[in-house]
């Protein structure tokens, strides 16, 4: 388990990154996401997880380097869209998976792609700054789950969407 308290994140001693990663729990067969995959060599390796007890919000960590620099000193905003696409699809798993009835440590996540995804640039992003991205949980509806995301680098908001992600249907998963 990691916890981190962050100022930041709801004032002194407020407990942010509780609980496991979602990502740590995807199956095996669906870990290959450059965003969000643990079996990517190459990729984000990004991990998400519920932010506090309430099971609503969710948290996810992202530092760029210079590699994905839009211009001098700034990120590129593909690799923005990149963070907050999978900061959604992940807390899409938590909150399906929790809505489901099942634990995340016993029964595995279950595993979500994106339908929709929605970037609003609000300011330039920082490069080197990390990346807090908060997810909310706006409705859990059959396979499908809809996650409204902020993006924060230091005290700014550089970045806000939205994320539709439906359920991976068997026939992916089996592909
Ligand atoms: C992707 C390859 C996997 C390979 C297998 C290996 C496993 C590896 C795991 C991958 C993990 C990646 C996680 C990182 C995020 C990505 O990068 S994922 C890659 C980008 N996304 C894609 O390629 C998805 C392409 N789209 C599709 O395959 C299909 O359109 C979808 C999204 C699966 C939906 O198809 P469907 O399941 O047949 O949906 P359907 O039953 O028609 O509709 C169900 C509900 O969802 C709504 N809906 C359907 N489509 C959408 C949409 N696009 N937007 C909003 N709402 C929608 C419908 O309106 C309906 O709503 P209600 O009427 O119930 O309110």
């Amino acid at each position: 388990m990691v916890t981190r308290r962050a100022e930041a994140a709801g004032g002194a001693g407020a407990t942010v990154d509780e609980g496991p990663a979602v990502q740590d729990h995807y199956p095996a067969d669906a870990a290959h996401c450059y965003g969000c995959g643990a079996r990517n060599p190459f990729g984000h390796h990004l991990k998400t997880r519920w932010a506090d007890g309430s099971r609503t919000e969710t948290i996810t960590r992202f530092t760029p380097g210079p590699e994905q620099t839009a211009m001098p000193g700034y990120v590129y905003g593909g690799l923005v869209a990149s963070v907050l696409d999978c900061s959604g699809t992940g807390s899409a798993a938590l909150a399906g998976t929790h809505a489901a009835g099942l634990d995340l440590e016993g029964d595995g996540s279950l595993r979500y792609v994106t339908g929709t995804l929605e970037v609003r640039y609000q300011r330039p992003t920082p490069m080197s700054v990390e990346l807090v991205v908060r997810g909310r949980v706006e409705e859990v509806k059959g396979r499908k789950v809809t996650v409204a995301l902020t993006m924060t680098a230091g005290e700014d908001e550089v970045a806000s969407g939205r994320v539709v992600a439906l359920q991976l249907p068997d026939e992916m998963r089996s592909s």
